[in-house]
């Protein structure tokens, strides 16, 4: 097995001493190592599955994971195996301590909406600036894990005391909810492991040996975690690359790389310098453009897959016209290359640029699917069958309670919710609670009541019946109990009300999947769709279609061909990053885009592009400018051309052909 690895990869799989870190650029097999690693504790050194944790960045990346170590075993001994995210394994210490914290086990997980609705009712503004403001300066004082009664003794402007007034109010009302934001999933376990000696002992047996992937992406919760965890004996096994890291703006912190040598004085680095995923032309760019940061650890990487087709660098005249372009580049390099949609990525900055290229496929008939965007579980149709199962698995709830006693309606009026919410709020208790209460039964007439009261027994009823059922089929139940797909006819015109009866039924089918393949009943399936939808991956089938995603989703993945669009200034790197300095960290991200791609890379820029309603010429990259010459073929402004954007002589000949060929067969 061993085999398939080089020496330095080699030597960071077998070294169980102490403490290991990897410190290597992009491609070199840094993920490998840790695959291989599992397999190689498991067995060659005779170690147990369950004392293994493995910690990756996205769900996706997990499963993958799961799946690579799968494929290198036995799957009788990768029984208790633990890879996930840093927030499901959060979930999980939760789950099982919650009661330590004041919680019940089955807790809400608010997603990043919920958040910004209570903090939007707390601030009593729909300013979505100001919202969004200040949710991310809340989940930065968290992610340092500040607590709000730090807080509110550290302010020292009226600014900071009301942020600090409002971070505490907040954390309240997650409390009465019984719920607990992405943040508190990895910093209240921190807290408890600090304030519990004998929980943190028993999670340390439990979790003998770590593994972390892109630990260059770990804030500080998350790096306090890891120190937690590994204790004094300090068995775990870091992977990582400074230049990849792109998650500052969410609490990341790369210096916890330098960190680590600190910590952990004895801990072993071993560096990593070929690179098994590029041609050299590619690389070479990669390594040019990131040159121009400054660098934390020395690096160098090369490869010998061949030197490549020049990388091409292509301008358009507006974004639709790019947008076309890359459809039609696309298609020309399938038909020559005879390759698959597959094989192909589509990368972008922001995921408002997705739109305008998803039209373009379309009308090309380029089947695509897209990760790191809206999700599935963002639809209006499933959040609204969403807010069932949290009601289900935690009544206290109220956010769910809400969507779902007025989805569909059922005669319960805004007065009736009004009085209810008051009685609740003076009680102190939820709004399901207060509905059992004689003191609000009083309050209302028996109309109003009667509708409630049905809602909350059925809830109750399928509580009963949720870790009996198989989850499918009582999802089915619920359903039809609740008469969904009418509501959803009755509430819109035909055709949007048969393409959102079909998402549910989606939703159905991938519930009753979960159920089947992992035994989990329908409470412990919602408390993981939580998850899911924060950092994206749903099953994507393997189905043949382009992918796209945003950049910071790509992080870890390749793809044989790669189109990399709006290479453009206030784009990539991004406007805010210019004024706030942290150009920086746009070229990484603009690092780990280029070292995406395997074969090919296609990057674009456009002359305009259409803003707020409004066209504005657009300026190159600066990153364009830091190519080297002799690996790149550009062309329009930056070649010095006029732009005249149409495929080439060759592209079109092959188009051709293959349509042709098409017809033909
Ligand atoms: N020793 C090896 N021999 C052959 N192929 C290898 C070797 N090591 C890694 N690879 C292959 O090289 C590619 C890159 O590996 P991997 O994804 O582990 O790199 P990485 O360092 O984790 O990259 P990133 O920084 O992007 O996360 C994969 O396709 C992997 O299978
Ligand atoms: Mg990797």
């Amino acid at each position: 097995m061993l085999d398939k690895l080089n020496e330095p990869q080699r030597e960071a799989v077998k070294y169980l001493g102490g403490p290991c870190l990897v410190l290597a650029g992009a491609g070199s097999g840094k993920t490998r190592v840790i695959t291989q690693k599992i397999a190689y504790m498991i067995g060659q050194a005779g170690m147990d599955a369950r004392n293994i944790a493995a910690i990756t960045f996205t769900n996706k990346a997990a499963r993958e994971m799961q799946e690579r170590v799968g494929a290198l075993m036995d799957a009788n001994r990768l029984k208790g195996l633990t890879v996930s995210t840093f927030h499901s394994l959060g979930m999980r210490i939760l789950r099982e301590e919650a009661r330590h914290l004041g919680y019940k086990p089955q807790f809400s997980i608010l997603d990043s909406a919920d958040a910004s609705k209570i903090i939007s009712d707390l601030l009593t503004t729909t300013d979505k600036q100001l919202i969004r403001s200040t949710v991310s300066q809340i989940s930065l004082l968290k992610n340092d894990r500040i607590s709000p009664d730090t807080a509110l003794v550290r302010a020292s402007s009226d600014g900071e005391m009301h942020l600090a007034k409002l971070y505490r109010a907040y954390q309240d009302t997650l409390q009465a909810y019984q719920a607990v934001d992405f943040d508190d999933l990895i910093r209240l376990p921190v807290d408890l492991f600090e304030g519990n000696e004998e929980v943190l002992t028993k999670w340390q047996h439990r979790l003998r040996y770590l593994l972390i992937d892109e630990c260059q992406d770990t804030n500080t919760t998350q790096y306090d975690m890891v120190k937690q965890l590994t204790g004094i004996t300090g068995l775990f096994t870091a992977v990582g690359d400074d230049d990849q890291s792109i998650y500052a703006w969410r609490g990341a912190n790369m210096e916890n790389l330098r960190q680590l040598s600190t910590d952990f004085p004895k801990i072993k680095v071993i560096k990593l310098e070929q690179n098994y995923r590029s041609v050299a032309r590619i690389l070479r760019c990669a390594n040019a453009v990131i040159a121009n940061n400054p660098k934390l650890f020395e690096k160098t990487l090369w490869s010998d897959l061949g030197i490549g087709d020049p990388v091409q660098v292509i301008e358009a005249r507006n974004d639709e016209h790019e947008a076309e372009l890359v459809a039609m580049k696309l298609l020309a390099h399938k038909f020559e290359h005879g390759t698959d949609f597959k094989d192909y990525a589509i990368l972008y900055r922001g995921n408002h640029q997705a739109r305008i290229v998803e039209t373009q496929l379309r009308m090309h008939k380029i089947p695509y699917t897209i990760s790191g965007g809206q999700s599935f579980f963002d639809k209006a149709e499933i959040k609204d069958v969403l807010s069932y199962l949290r009601l289900i698995a935690n009544e206290d709830d109220d956010p769910a309670f809400i969507r779902a006693v007025t989805t569909p309606k059922r005669g319960v009026g805004n007065v009736t919710l009004e009085k209810l919410g008051a009685y609740a709020a003076e009680r102190q208790i939820s709004l399901f609670a207060a509905v059992y209460e004689e003191g609000f039964v009083w309050q209302v007439q028996a109309t109003q009541y009667e509708p409630l009261k049905q809602f909350c027994d059925f809830i109750g009823r399928m509580q009963f019946e949720a870790p009996r059922a198989p989850a499918g089929e009582l999802l089915k139940q619920l359903l039809d109990a609740i008469d969904f797909e009418t509501w959803l006819y009755d509430s819109d015109e035909p055709k949007p009300a048969e393409t959102k009866w079909k998402t549910v039924l989606e939703l159905v089918d991938w519930v009753a999947k979960q159920g089947e393949n992992n035994g989990k009943n329908l409470i412990e399936i919602s408390q993981t769709i939580a998850l899911i939808t924060m950092l994206q991956g749903r099953d994507e089938d393997e189905v043949d279609a382009v992918k796209m995603s945003t950049l910071h989703a790509s992080k870890g993945l390749e793809y044989p061909h790669v189109f990399l669009v709006g290479c453009e200034e206030d784009i990539l790197p991004h406007q805010n990053s210019i004024e706030s300095n942290m150009v920086e960290e746009e070229r990484r991200l603009m690092y780990v885009g280029i070292t995406r791609a395997q074969r090919s890379l296609t990057i674009s820029y456009c002359g305009k592009r259409r803003r707020g309603g409004e066209w504005q010429i657009t300026q190159p990259s600066r990153f364009l400018r830091e190519l080297p010459g002799d690996d790149v073929r550009f062309s329009g402004r930056l070649a010095g051309d006029k732009v005249e954007g149409a495929i080439s002589k060759q592209e079109g000949r092959a188009m051709l052909a293959g349509m042709l060929a098409k017809l033909g067969g």
